[in-house]
C-alpha cells in the first residue's frame, strides 16, 4: 500500500481533476465516505457538531454536515474564519449547506455526541496558534469521540508531527491512500481507527507520482519471499553465521541464530570464543557452533564461501574486537545490529567502507544506536522526520537502515521506505530486537533482496509479536513465527 505525503496527495487530485473529474465530484465522494463512517460511528439522530476550517478539508465536513443532516442526524456546523473567505471547492459545499453557520471560536460542546472535525487537513502549513489552537485543545478537552477528516486537526500528514496541538480523533478518514502521518507516531496515536475511501482517483495517478514510501504489508515484499522449493534441500537456503560475544554474553546471539533458522536459513552456526562453546553446545540443537577467539579465526571460518550471511552485534561487544570481526567478514551478505553499531559511533563513513562489497547489508538500529552512528551528522539527525531519518541515514551508509520503534521505518539508499504498523507494545522486551536480526538474517540467507527482507522481517516480527500475545519473552517470537509462516505460506499458495 502506498503512502502518499500532502503534496503527493495534492498531485494526484489535480491529475484527477484535468483528467476531467471536478473537484467539487471528488469532494462530494470525501464528504460522503465521512458520513458513512459518522453514521457506523453514531446512530441516527444522535448530535453532531462538524467544525470546519477555512480550505478544503472544511468543504469536506459542509458535504458530511449536509448528508448528515439529510440521514435524520441533528447536525451544527461551526466555521473557523469568514464565510466570504472560503474559495472554489469548499465555497460551492458552503452555498450547498442550508443551516445556520456557528462561529467556531465560542461553539459549544453542550449536548453534543459526535465532533466531526474537518478544520486543517494536507493543507496545514504551519504550527496552530491562537483560536485554532484553542479550539482544538477545547475539543481535546470536551472528551467527545471526534471523527478526523483526512488528518487529525494539527498533524502533519508527511511527518507525523504534531503541529503547535492536534486534535486526539477515535476514528480518521483519509482518502485515495493513507499518508505517512497516518502511521508514524505520534501521528498514528492521534487518528485512532483509519478508514481509507475511494473518491474515484484513478491508481494510474501512481504511475506519474511514483511513490517512494510504502505501508510494510506483504504485498511490499512477497513476490521475494523465499519459498521452499519441492525440488530443494537445505544448501540451497544459504548457510548464516552468528557472531557470538564472550562466555557471559551469548544468550542475544543464540536468540538471533534461533530466529534465523526459523525463518528458513538452511544451516545456522554460531561463531563464538572458545570460553563460550560448550555454554553455547550445551543450549543449541539444530544451531553448530564453531570456536572463532579472534577476526582471523573468523576469516578462517569464513574461507568456506558457502557461508553466504552474517549477522553481528548482538551480544558481541562493544569497541576493536567487534570492529575487527566486521572486516572479516564485510563481503557477505549482513545484518549489522547492537553492539557492532555502536562500534561505529561517529564513524559512519568508515562503516560505509567497510561494507561497500557486501551484496546485501541491512543495518537495525533502535534510535539510541541511530543517535550514535550519525553522531556528527546533524543533517541526518535533524531531519524532519522519523521516515526521513531513516532515508537519509540509508543514504549516507550505503545500507538498508531498520530505525526501529513502534512506529519502524525501512530505508533503502535508493529512498524507498516503508513504515510497519503491526508490531503491539509488548513486542518492546529485552532480546526482541536480536530476534528481528536473526530474522531478516535468515530471509538475507535464502537470498532475498535487502529492502524486501528487511520490511519482511519486521512484518513477520511484529505479527509474531501479535500471535504470541501479551506477556511475551523474546523467546516466545520465534516458537509464535510457526503460525505466521503457516498463514503467509497458505497466501501465497506455498504448500503448507
Ligand atoms: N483538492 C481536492 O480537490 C480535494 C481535497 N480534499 C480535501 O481538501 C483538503 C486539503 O485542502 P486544502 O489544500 O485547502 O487545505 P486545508 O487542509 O483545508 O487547509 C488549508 C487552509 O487552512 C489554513 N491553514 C493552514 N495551516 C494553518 C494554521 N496552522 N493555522 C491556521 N490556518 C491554517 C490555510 O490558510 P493559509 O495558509 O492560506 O493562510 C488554508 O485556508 C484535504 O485534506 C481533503 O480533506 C478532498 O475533498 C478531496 C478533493
Ligand atoms: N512501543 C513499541 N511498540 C511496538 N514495538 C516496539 C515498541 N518499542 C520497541 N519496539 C520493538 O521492539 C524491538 C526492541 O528491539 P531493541 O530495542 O533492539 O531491544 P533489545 O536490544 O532488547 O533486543 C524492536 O523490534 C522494536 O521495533
Ligand atoms: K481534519
Amino acid at each position: 500500500m502506498e503512502l502518499l505525503t500532502p503534496d503527493e496527495m495534492g498531485r494526484a487530485d489535480a491529475f484527477t481533476i484535468a483528467n476531467g473529474v471536478p473537484g467539487a465530484v471528488l469532494m462530494e465522494r470525501a464528504g460522503l465516505a465521512v458520513a458513512r463512517v459518522a453514521a457506523q460511528a453514531s446512530g441516527v439522530g444522535s448530535r453532531v457538531l462538524v467544525l470546519c476550517g477555512p480550505g478544503n478539508n472544511g468543504g469536506d465536513g459542509f458535504v458530511a454536515a449536509r448528508l448528515l443532516a439529510g440521514t435524520g442526524y441533528r447536525v451544527r456546523l461551526a466555521l473557523l474564519g469568514a464565510r466570504d473567505k472560503l474559495r472554489g471547492d469548499a465555497a460551492i459545499m458552503a452555498g450547498r449547506w442550508d443551516g445556520p453557520v456557528e462561529p467556531a471560536a465560542g461553539a459549544s460542546f453542550e449536548d453534543v455526541d459526535l465532533v466531526v472535525d474537518a478544520l486543517f487537513g494536507a493543507g496545514l502549513a504551519r504550527d496552530l496558534d491562537g483560536e485554532a489552537r484553542a479550539l482544538v485543545e477545547r475539543v481535546n478537552e470536551s472528551g467527545l469521540p471526534v471523527l478526523a477528516v483526512d488528518l487529525p486537526s494539527g498533524i502533519d500528514g508527511a511527518t507525523g508531527a504534531v503541529r503547535g496541538a492536534a486534535i486526539r480523533a477515535r476514528w480518521s478518514v483519509t482518502f485515495f491512500r493513507p499518508k505517512p502521518g497516518h502511521l508514524l507516531l505520534p501521528g498514528r496515536l492521534h487518528g485512532g481507527a483509519l478508514t481509507v475511501a475511494e473518491i474515484g482517483i484513478n491508481p494510474a495517478v501512481l504511475d506519474e507520482i511514483k511513490p517512494r514510501a510504502f505501508e510494510d504489508v506483504p504485498a511490499l515484499w512477497e513476490r521475494h519471499f523465499p519459498v521452499p522449493r519441492t525440488d530443494g534441500h537445505k544448501y540451497m537456503r544459504g548457510h548464516l553465521v552468528a557472531v557470538s560475544g564472550p562466555a557471559q554474553a551469548t544468550g542475544a546471539t543464540r536468540l538471533t541464530a534461533r530466529a534465523a533458522l526459523r525463518a528458513g536459513a538452511g544451516l545456522v552456526t554460531v561463531a563464538c570464543p572458545a570460553p563460550a562453546l560448550p555454554i553455547h553446545a550445551a543450549n543449541l540443537s539444530a544451531i553448530m557452533v564453531r570456536p572463532v577467539d579472534d577476526a582471523a579465526d573468523l576469516a578462517r571460518l569464513l574461507a568456506d564461501r558457502r557461508l553466504t550471511t552474517l549477522v553481528i552485534g548482538p551480544g558481541v561487544g562493544v569497541g576493536q574486537g567487534a570492529r575487527d570481526r566486521l572486516v572479516a567478514c564485510a563481503d557477505r551478505r549482513l545484518v549489522l545490529d547492537a553492539d557492532l553499531i555502536t562500534s561505529f559511533k561517529g564513524d559512519v563513513d568508515t562503516l560505509a567502507g567497510l561494507i561497500k562489497g557486501s551484496p546485501a547489508a541491512i543495518a537495525t538500529p533502535h534510535d539510541g544506536e541511530f543517535a550514535r552512528l550519525f553522531d556528527g551528522c546533524p543533517d541526518i539527525l535533524g531531519a524532519p522526520s522519523k521516515l526521513e531519518r531513516a532515508r537519509a541515514g540509508a543514504a549516507r551508509l550505503g545500507a538498508v537502515i531498520v530505525l526501529k520503534g513502534p512506529d519502524t521505518v525501512i530505508a533503502a539508499p535508493d529512498g524507498r521506505a516503508a513504515i510497519a504498523a503491526n508490531a503491539p507494545p509488548w513486542l518492546a522486551t529485552a532480546g526482541a530486537g536480536d530476534v528481528l536480526a536473526g530474522i531478516a538474517g535468515g530471509l538475507l540467507a535464502q537470498g532475498m533482496p535487502a529492502f524486501e527482507a528487511a520490511a519482511g522481517a519486521v512484518w513477520l516480527h511484529g505479527e509474531a509479536a501479535q500471535e504470541a500475545g501479551p506477556g511475551l519473552v523474546a523467546d516466545d517470537l520465534v516458537d509464535a513465527l510457526r503460525p505466521v509462516y503457516r498463514r503467509l505460506f497458505a497466501r501465497l499458495g506455498a504448500p503448507v
